[in-house]
């Protein structure tokens, strides 16, 4: 990095993606540092008909910019944090951690229907290939019927209006970023599903010996409070193993008493087990808390359920 030439930041090319990155764009340049894009295409952007959980590779949306940044093609990346592997890469680092926007999924009704989640009707059938959606929203309904879809928000909502299903499941910090805020029916209610890891933040990766920059992304676009939380989170997540590819969740966030609360979930794919439990720990606790609380899961029986779902869909 050189002082006087711009940044050159890693996205990728969805809509999504480029929001995110405008969006750190805006916030390094209130603080005078000017940047520019650099669009590199994933495999997770060019693979649209497969479910992520089964091309079975953590790192789908994040390899190539891993590359570009190894490379000195681009200073830094930023990623949808729940995009992100638990473990990066050995040359690159989670240099900071924008602030996190809504946490939670959303659920989006048919255009034609005004279904909200609770009303749905016996047997109705809702789209997600998130294998944490499905195992979460059938062991709370298992009338309902799960059906697979994939690409891009717009292109999922779309599908959505053409199809017969009564709603899909999104992130609503994706919608609201994309400025679809208005398909959301209901938030769905953490007691109902345990969001993602990471979902709603953002990440920025770059190189671990890019010292002058880690210091210049920590004092510019880094959020200590989503930080704390996502620790938490990611630390459960390294401690079950698998992100994406498994179905659990996790949610970390702040108590008025300024403590850590971290609530997590391991479920079987249809529903038919679901564990789930919270900690309440001091701050300075946020990263034990995470791993602690996903080994109490997996104790009470997740590990055999998570060793069931490995067995038979990667052997
Ligand atoms: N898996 C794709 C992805 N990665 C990040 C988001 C939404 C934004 C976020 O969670 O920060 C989405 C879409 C979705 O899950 O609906």
């Amino acid at each position: 990095m050189s002082d006087s030439a711009p940044l050159v930041i890693g996205t990728r090319g969805s809509a999504l993606a480029l929001w995110q990155a405008r969006r750190i764009q805006q916030q390094l340049r209130r603080h005078d540092h000017d940047s520019t894009l650099q669009r590199i295409s994933t495999r997770g952007d060019r693979v649209q008909d497969v479910p992520i959980s089964e091309i079975g590779d953590e790192s789908v949306f994040t390899k190539e910019l891993d590359r570009a940044l190894l490379d000195g093609r681009i200073d830094c990346a930023v990623h949808s944090l729940k995009d992100l592997p638990s473990r990066l890469p050995s040359g690159i680092v989670l240099a900071a951690v924008g602030q996190r926007a809504s946490p939670f999924d959303a659920f989006v009704g048919h255009p034609d229907t005004t279904t909200t989640l609770q009303d749905l009707p016996q047997g109705a059938v809702v789209a997600t290939a998130s294998l944490r959606r499905r195992a979460q929203l059938l062991a709370w309904r298992s009338d309902l019927t799960v059906v697979p879809v994939r690409g891009n928000v717009d292109s999922r909502l779309e599908t959505l209006a053409e199809s017969d299903w009564h709603g899909m499941v999104l992130a609503v910090a994706g919608l609201e970023r994309l400025d679809r805020g208005d398909v959301i029916r209901t938030v769905i209610p953490h007691d109902i599903m345990v969001p993602a890891v990471g979902q709603g933040a953002l990440g920025i990766t770059c190189r671990t010996e890019d010292s002058a920059l880690r210091t210049l992304l920590r004092g510019t676009v880094h959020d200590l409070e989503t930080a704390t939380a996502v620790t938490a989170e990611r630390s459960f997540m390294k401690r079950i193993e698998g992100g994406c590819q498994v179905p659990t969740g996790a949610w970390a966030r702040l108590n008025a008493a300024h403590q850590l609360v971290i609530d997590g979930c391991v479920a079987a794919l249809d529903g038919s087990e679901s564990f789930r439990d919270r900690r309440t720990v001091p701050l300075d606790k946020a990263r034990a808390a995470g791993s602690e609380l996903a080994q109490d899961l997996l104790d009470v029986g997740g590990a055999e359920v998570l060793d069931g779902i490995r067995t038979s869909e990667f052997s």
